[in-house]
């Protein structure tokens, strides 16, 4: 199908004069179809980079449907990007034309705020995501579901060589967003039991993680019985606590340090929190559609902890590949063409993926 052209107004020709190819969703059914969009020119500061894969986050999915009611249509989704430089801008020292790098959650921040200063990009009250966003010039920011992105030098990151790319794209948003929060707080730390809420794409690399930094004890929450096995067999998960058995959950009550919650859904977070140390963290990650609700008696009692945590900053992600690298740690993919990401959408919405979708999009998406 011929790619649409996309809506450009005159001022974003001549800022974004490049020309490429994405799969855009136009309203709220979610549909992707071929967008032909702009690209800036590569400016002094930054990288061009042509997009070999990209992961599917749920976060792309809730967008693109507007759960969060917050869509700038049409949206380019994407933020699990992979590829290789192809120019780099002349104040560019750290990249050069052939690395094997990427681009996760965010393209741009204040870079004057204490987030910024403190190198916590992630929490600027002004970062602009790699989608869906407003950047500083005005134009919506769109992702990585597209053959070429063009990202200013710091919100770039490198691969090492020992991550295959196709793997090592989930981890731009996956791996780090698990990773910074499991090392803040110390979930996963050597001889403690730690949790992780949904296997699915963050899911199963908390796990991986979680494994690789010597946990004392990994356990599987899940709504899938379906996923115990390999949880246990594949996954090198301890233990496995389908959360629709009233009796598993109640055996697992009070036995865990710390709870890694990725659902995407919402869900009451008492049964949860209940399987909760006394002075236990549970780290919510997930972002359903509806507010979630949780009762005072349910954190008081036992002086529980729940925080929230947002993607990861450049360096955090920059330390999780090597981490990643270091330990044989990489996602568990489907590598899916581009004609076939409505297909993947409609799976993912199912829980039917083991465990993430990633887009050959250097191979499939193609300016006819
Ligand atoms: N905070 C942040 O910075 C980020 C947040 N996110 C958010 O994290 C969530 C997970 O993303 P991702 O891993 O890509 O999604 P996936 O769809 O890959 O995995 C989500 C998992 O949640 C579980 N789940 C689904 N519905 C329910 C439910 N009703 N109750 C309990 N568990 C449920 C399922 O696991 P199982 O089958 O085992 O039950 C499912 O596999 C999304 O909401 C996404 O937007 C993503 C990245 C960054
Ligand atoms: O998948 C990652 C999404 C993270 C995210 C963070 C902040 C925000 O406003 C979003 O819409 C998504
Ligand atoms: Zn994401
Ligand atoms: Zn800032």
């Amino acid at each position: 199908m011929a790619p649409t052209a996309t809506t450009t107004t005159t001022g974003e020709q001549q800022q974004h004069p490049r020309k490429a190819v994405g799969l855009a969703a136009h309203d709220a059914s979610g549909h992707l179809s071929p967008i032909r969009i702009l690209r800036r020119s590569t400016g002094d500061d930054d990288v061009a980079i042509k997009v070999l894969y990209c992961g599917i986050c749920h976060s792309d999915l809730h967008t693109i449907k507007n759960d969060w009611k917050n869509a700038i249509y049409p949206v380019v989704p994407g933020h699990e990007i992979a590829g290789v430089v192809t120019e780099v801008g002349k104040n560019v020292a750290g990249f050069a034309a052939g690395d094997r790098v990427g681009v996760g959650c965010m393209v741009n921040a204040c870079r004057a705020c204490e987030s910024c200063e403190e190198g916590a990009e992630n929490y600027c009250a002004r970062v602009v995501l790699t989608y869906n966003s407003r950047d500083r010039d005005g134009t919506v920011t769109r992702g990585g579901y597209s053959d070429m992105v063009v990202a200013d030098a710091r919100f770039v990151v490198r691969f090492p060589d020992a991550l295959p790319l196709d793997a090592a794209a989930p981890l731009l948003c996956a791996g780090a967003t698990v990773y910074a929060p499991m090392r803040r707080h110390a979930l996963g730390a050597p001889g403690s039991h730690v949790g992780v809420i949904g296997l699915g794409g963050l899911g199963h690399v908390a796990v991986k993680f979680a494994r690789a930094f010597g946990a004392g004890k990994v356990t599987v929450i899940s709504t899938s019985p379906a996923k115990r096995e390999e949880a246990l067999e594949r996954l090198g998960a301890d233990a496995f606590v389908l959360s629709t058995d009233a009796a598993e959950m109640k055996a697992a009550a009070g036995t865990m340090h710390g709870i890694v919650n990725t659902a995407s859904a919402a869900a009451s977070l008492h049964p949860y929190l209940a399987l909760l140390k006394p002075h236990g963290k549970m780290i919510l990650l997930g972002i359903p559609d509806k507010p979630l609700q949780v009762s005072a008696f349910a954190l008081i009692g036992g002086g529980k902890t729940l925080a929230g945590s947002c993607m990861a900053s450049i360096s955090e992600t920059q330390e999780m590949l090597d981490f990643a690298a270091e330990h044989g740690v990489a996602a568990d993919v489907e590598v899916i063409g581009a004609g076939e990401v409505n297909a993947a959408m409609e799976r993912l919405a199912k829980g039917d993926v083991r465990y993430r979708f990633v887009i050959d999009v250097g191979n499939t998406l193609k300016a006819d």
